[in-house]
């Protein structure tokens, strides 16, 4: 963390390809906070999550995320900033060939967890945190659309990220099964970690009211009402 913030991005420009699609940008958000990433298609949302998770690299100015230098990030250093972010996307991603137990394993194993019975352990933690812990033994297939992200929360989880990035989760469920989800979100960022979640749904974001900041006209705009 940096001072008190989860991200910290002064002055920042973010460019695809030779395109600036966002000027100067400064963006801040503590431990905890819930944050809408609001803006049309084509604005920036996800040139912006991808200079937080390290894929976009920044052109000028300062970035600061959980703790690294977006300046100084080395390819070899951006594994070690993902396993303090936890991403959730629209499409589940979730690997169909095994069970939910297995998915999760899958990614301890590859962040280095070896302890077999921490591994169990901390596998029941997070499907407990996400209500699905009876589901530990089926397929991804065997879920709804709204379990199987949960599953993909639960897995942002695996690691106590500082920050869950969040890409449309609800883009691919119903309304209901929608607000389960910010609802969860919600209470994960009540528990310290931070959310922040580009959405296009101004239903759910009406419904949860939140600070939202708007990518428009190649800026970030402030804490916006809508
Ligand atoms: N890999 C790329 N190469 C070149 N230009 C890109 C690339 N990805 C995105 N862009 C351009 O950058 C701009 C911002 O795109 P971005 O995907 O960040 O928007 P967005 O707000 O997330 O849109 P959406 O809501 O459709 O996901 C667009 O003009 C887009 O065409």
């Amino acid at each position: 963390m940096i001072g008190n913030s989860v991200i910290k991005l002064n002055g920042v420009d973010i460019y695809q390809q030779k395109h600036l699609v966002l000027n100067n940008v400064d963006l801040q958000i503590s431990p905890g906070e819930f944050v809408f990433l609001i803006g049309q298609t084509g604005s920036g949302k996800s040139s912006l999550l991808k200079v937080i998770y390290g894929e976009l690299h920044i052109a000028n100015g300062e970035g600061q995320v959980a703790g690294f230098d977006l300046r100084k990030l080395s390819d070899k250093e951006i594994p070690f900033l993902r396993r303090k972010l936890g991403i959730v996307f629209q499409d589940f991603q979730l690997l169909t060939d095994r069970t939910i137990e297995e998915n999760l394993e899958f990614v301890l194993k590859a962040t280095g967890w070896k302890d077999k019975k921490l591994i169990s352990t901390r596998i029941l933690d997070v499907l407990e945190k996400v209500g699905l812990r009876s589901k530990i033994k089926k397929m991804p297939h065997e879920l709804s659309g709204g379990e199987q992200q949960r599953v993909v929360i639960a897995r942002a989880l695996l690691n106590d990220p500082e920050l869950i990035l969040a890409d449309e989760p609800t883009g691919n469920l119903d309304p209901d099964t929608s607000e389960d989800i910010v609802t969860l979100l919600k209470q994960i960022s009540q528990s310290g970690t931070a959310v922040l979640m580009a959405s296009h749904d101004y239903h759910i974001i009406r419904t949860f009211p939140s600070r939202i900041i708007k990518c428009e006209g190649g800026i970030i705009h402030q804490d916006v009402t809508i």
